[in-house]
């Protein structure tokens, strides 16, 4: 352990490690892309820029304190910008998930979709993990336009498709995150195997029972 760690930042390591894997290990992301971090009370832990989420290093795992500032580790992901907007638009949000999870990008492709119900709900649990999902317009990875779009969004959406890129989630812990970013890539896949079919969605009523039922906060 550091001099500047804590049990909080040592177990939200162990976490990202050990959540890192499973999403990696299962071909929900590839190569180098896909970002993590988990906000404790002694600083955020993120996965540096450029790193393989299934082969993450404790020793390299970057620790941002509560003003912004590197306090150890390698050079955090560009994508921090993002995961802190929802952190400052969401004061219940504790960790974030960024993929290129196949299907969600794919859906983030799709011309013509509802920027304000990007993704259809064929079946209940993504509503009952995250709710609606919105579509924000492409910007750059790693742009301040794309860190200003989440944060115009992050207070009334949990889940978030980033236009040609992938999906974006917010949560109030790793594993309930990890949970929700998998339901949005689920619905996604079915949104793609279902696209030349007839098909019947859950209507308003059969959402609006599902959140008054699991009362999740949006
Ligand atoms: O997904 C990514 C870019 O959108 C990966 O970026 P980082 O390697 O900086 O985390
Ligand atoms: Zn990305």
């Amino acid at each position: 352990m550091s001099n500047s760690s804590t049990p909080a930042i040592e177990q939200a390591k162990q976490d990202i490690i050990n959540v890192g894997k499973s999403i990696f290990d299962r071909g929900l992301t590839c190569g180098s892309s896909a970002n993590i971090s988990v906000k404790t009370d002694d600083g955020c832990v993120v996965t540096p820029t450029n790193s393989c989420i299934g082969f993450l290093n404790p020793d390299t795992l970057s620790v941002i304190d509560q003003h912004g500032k590197l306090i150890s580790g390698d050079k955090p992901s560009k994508e921090f910008i993002l995961h802190d907007a929802f952190y400052q638009q969401r004061p219940d949000t504790n960790a974030v998930i960024h993929l290129h999870s196949s299907y969600a990008t794919a859906v983030s492709c799709f011309d013509g979709i509802d920027a304000h119900d990007a993704v259809t709900p064929y079946t209940p649990y993504l509503i009952m993990r995250l709710g609606e999902i919105c579509l924000i317009p492409y910007f750059p990875p790693g742009d301040t336009k794309l860190a200003d779009a989440i944060a115009e969004k992050a207070s009334n959406y949990a889940g978030i498709l980033m236009a040609n890129h992938g999906p974006i989630v917010a949560g109030e812990n790793l594993w309930s995150t990890m949970y929700a970013i998998e339901e949005l890539e689920e619905s996604c896949k079915m949104m793609v195997l279902l696209k030349q079919h007839e098909t019947r969605t859950l209507s308003e009523e059969q959402r609006q029972t599902l959140k008054d039922r699991f009362k999740k906060k949006r």
